[in-house]
């Protein structure tokens, strides 16, 4: 597997340079120490948002926490805004907004009174902070609920409003932490247009950590996939799907008991690439989607193994993960969230 060739842009003016950071978790209760990131190098030009893809667990919140400042990497460097995360960690702060995973908004002040503290927090005036607050609450269409108190907004008004206070004091680059996690798909889906709109007319650099496939794809114009704390592939997700060339052919059975003979049965087909079993479905990259279809449903039909669904499809996101990780985004989820149950 050739390895990743542009985790660099190179050149231009970027917003945020990481190279080569380490950060180990030291054991707790009998378990080993954690390493969290193992020389995570990405860069990201002035004015893109940058998707930081990766299952759970893959290092991506740990590694906005270096970049904003609240946790130190064991070793390599961070830039911000120009500016290093240890030596200028002030200035970094003023420079950045950070939207955190979970809410930092005071549900029990209205969106106006949390809006302008945050702008007091930051040195704003008074009349600023007020003014900069009904901007906000305007741009992100929550004007009319200004003067509510945040704990009767729905979960997307809230996310509205603690992207809005990433924004107070004008930064030049927003992190998000996961930003649609728990949102239902018109909120997200509201959300994304948000924050396109942010970048193009604000030239505003974000950097988003995504476990959704699908959001990387649509909000991020470059994307860093991350693995067990390091890049594995860089691109922008058109250039990456671009790499893979052929299709892919899904064969979902009515079965899941046959995956494994099915397995078998594909892979020792002619033109046929990888093959993996997800569930009750095998993907194969095949070369060509018309003439593997034929050949597939062929052999299955022979064996009398019966077949609810086939698809062809272009590679998408989860194509990329799988040619260089060697596993689906989705098995790479549930592993995750296995070693998490384990060490509960
Ligand atoms: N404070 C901590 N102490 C020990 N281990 C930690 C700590 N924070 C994170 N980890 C571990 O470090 C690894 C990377 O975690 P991190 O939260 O950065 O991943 P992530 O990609 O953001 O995933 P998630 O979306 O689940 O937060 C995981 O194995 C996690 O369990």
């Amino acid at each position: 597997m050739a390895p990743p060739t542009h985790a660099r842009t190179g050149g231009g003016d970027l917003a945020i340079e990481v190279t080569d950071l380490v950060k180990t978790y030291p054991a707790a209760r009998k378990k080993p120490p954690v390493r969290a990131l193992d020389g995570l190098t990405f860069d990201v030009p002035a004015g893109v948002v940058l998707g930081l893809l990766g299952p759970n667990g893959a290092g991506k919140s740990t590694a906005v926490k270096i970049l904003t400042t609240l946790s130190r990497a064991d070793s390599g460097t961070a830039r911000v805004a120009g500016l290093d995360v240890v030596k200028d960690q002030q200035a970094v702060r003023l420079a950045i907004g950070y939207v955190p995973q979970q809410s930092s908004s005071d549900p029990m002040a209205t969106g106006t009174e949390n809006l302008v503290l945050s702008g007091r927090i930051y040195g704003l005036s008074r009349s600023d902070s007020v003014r900069r607050a009904a901007e906000l609450l305007e741009r992100f269409g929550l004007a009319e609920a200004a003067d509510r108190q945040v704990r009767t907004y729905s979960g997307g008004m809230q996310r509205k409003l603690d992207v809005a206070l990433g924004l107070v004091h004008r930064p030049r680059v927003l992190f998000l932490d996961e930003p649609t996690t728990g949102l239902d798909p018109e909120a997200r889906a509201d959300l994304w247009t948000e924050v396109e709109r942010l970048s193009a007319a604000e030239g505003l650099t974000v950097l988003l950590t995504t476990h959704y496939l699908e959001e990387a794809d649509r909000l991020a114009a470059q994307l860093a996939i991350v693995d067990h704390g390091k890049v594995v592939a860089s691109g922008s997700p058109e250039e990456l799907k671009a790499e893979l060339h052929g299709d892919s052919v899904q064969v979902e059975l009515a079965d899941a008991a046959s995956t494994t003979r099915v397995h078998s049965l594909i892979s020792g087909l002619r033109g046929i690439g990888e093959v993996v079993v997800d569930g009750n479905v095998v993907r194969a990259r095949v070369d060509h989607g018309a003439t593997a279809v034929p050949a597939v449903l062929g052999v299955l039909e022979e064996q009398e193994i019966p077949v609810a669904a086939v698809t062809v499809a272009r590679p998408t996101l989860d194509d990329v993960y799988l040619r260089y990780t060697g596993r689906t985004f989705r098995a790479a989820e549930q592993a995750s969230d296995a070693e998490k149950e384990r060490a509960a």
